[in-house]
């Protein structure tokens, strides 16, 4: 294994492990450290935490336990993903899960670059764009668990990191890979630190890319991954495996917690073909509505239907002072993850998922150990294989076009490419 990769997040995880597919790595995702045995001709491995809302403290822990895996596997670069938005709060875990990696690898210098082109997020002078929003006017200012305020990835990131920040601007990037390493150098100076990277095109991406090659550790959205593969193809280390998919015929369904502005608009859309069902927080934290409720509706409908606790930022507001933020986010994973194991238990082979946290949830519930990565189906989602019964899809909040669920749907049913 050559490129081991850990990601706070499931989604986030299956984004990377699609663009290192895409480019050309064999590449697995596991469920947190496999405790089983593992494919021993993956060249890449992804390991999935649920590490993104939770404390420093133990995000650093679950996020070392991973790097010593990856080490045992023999891998020789090590990247961490965190959200193309870098979701977190000022006290959160980016920073200090980068400085323990650091340190653990015993790395002075590494790269943080958020950017995502593909999905509408740059990165200028430090600054995070999402399409021609700063990331504090996109919508993710009101993220319910990781609200970004400020834009500015160079002051978040010192919030969290006891290392230095530094900066690499678009004039470097701009001029290729041999400017980049030059700014490298010249930035390596600064004794331990991160540095952020700019980057507006997947070209600069491809060239941070190129710029990484031999550095321990990179860190960021799966953009500054396209990069990587190309520096192990160079020197024969891969083999270029192609993909293959054959999906499960049958009818998928949909879960979404997702509060993002895109999967609002991707369940408006849904909802003119197929049927929908909102699940409401006081009905749920009451015991009024169960998972059996609503694994039987889902069961029962047709065409693709979808269940969805996802709410507009007021209500979302509204639900966590009456009943807390955890306590509401708790309640909602759980019950999702149960309506998961039902729908399993009642013979559904396909199953798409909507946000981050709620397919952590879905996918901690099912008990999944390892998927295979099969054809995106929207970039940054990849379709998957978790075993010969089931296949799903983790979407990301806010990716994916209006149509995502159906086109998900349709793609987790093609039965071969
Ligand atoms: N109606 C609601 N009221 C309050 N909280 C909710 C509601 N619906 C969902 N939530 C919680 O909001 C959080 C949404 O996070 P999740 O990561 O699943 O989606 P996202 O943030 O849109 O996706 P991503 O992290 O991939 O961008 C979850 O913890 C979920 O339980
Ligand atoms: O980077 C992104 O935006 C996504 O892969 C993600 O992390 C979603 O939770």
């Amino acid at each position: 294994m050559l490129l081991g990769c850990i990601g706070d997040d499931f989604t986030g995880s299956s984004d990377l492990a699609n663009t290192l597919s895409k480019q050309g790595m064999k590449t697995v995702l596991y469920n947190g450290i496999p405790k089983n045995a593992t494919d021993v001709t993956a060249e890449a491995a992804v390991v999935a935490l649920k590490s993104r809302s939770i404390s420093p403290k133990d995000a650093v822990g679950q996020s070392l336990l991973a790097l010593d895996w990856l080490i045992e596997q023999g891998c020789e670069q090590f990247f961490f993903k965190y959200c193309s938005t870098f979701d977190s709060t000022r006290e959160g875990n980016i920073g200090p899960v980068i400085d323990a990696l650091a340190e653990a690898l015993q790395v002075n210098q590494v790269l943080v670059c958020p950017a995502f082109p593909g999905a509408g997020r740059t990165v200028y002078q430090g600054h995070l764009f999402v399409n021609d929003r700063l990331l504090n006017e996109s919508g993710m200012e009101n993220h319910p668990l990781t609200p970004m305020t400020d834009p500015d990835i160079r002051r978040w990131l010192g919030y969290q990191t006891k290392n230095n920040v530094r900066h690499v601007a678009s004039t470097d990037i701009l001029a290729g890979s041999e400017a980049i390493k030059a700014a490298l150098v010249r930035e390596a100076k600064a004794g331990r630190h991160l540095v952020v990277l700019d980057a507006l095109r997947d070209d600069d991406l491809m060239q941070i890319g190129e710029a990484a090659n031999g550095l321990k550790l990179v860190t960021g959205g799966s953009g500054v991954a396209l990069g990587l593969p190309e520096n192990f193809r160079k020197r024969g280390a891969i083999m270029a495996t192609p993909r293959s998919w054959a999906g499960q015929i049958g009818k998928a369904v949909v879960l979404s917690g997702s509060c993002s502005k895109a999967t609002l608009g991707q369940i408006a859309a849904h909802s003119q073909n197929h049927p929908i069902f909102e699940i409401e927080a006081e009905q749920v934290l009451s015991g009024k509505l169960t998972p059996q409720d609503v694994a039987g509706w889902l069961l029962a409908a047709d065409g693709t239907p979808l269940a969805y606790s996802s709410a507009d930022p007021e209500v979302v507001k509204q639900n966590q002072a009456a009943f807390g933020r955890e306590k509401t986010a708790r309640a909602f994973e759980d019950f999702f993850a149960n309506t998961a194991q039902l729908l399993v238990a009642g013979g559904i082979e396909s199953i798409i998922v909507g946000g981050g946290e709620t397919s952590g949830a879905v996918v901690e519930g099912l008990g999944l150990s390892a998927m295979e990565i099969g054809p995106e189906i929207a970039p940054g989602v990849p379709a998957l294989r978790c075993n010969e019964r089931l296949v799903i899809a983790l979407k990301s909040g806010n990716f994916g076009g209006a149509d995502f669920f159906a086109q998900a749907a349709a793609m987790l049913s093609q039965v071969q490419s």
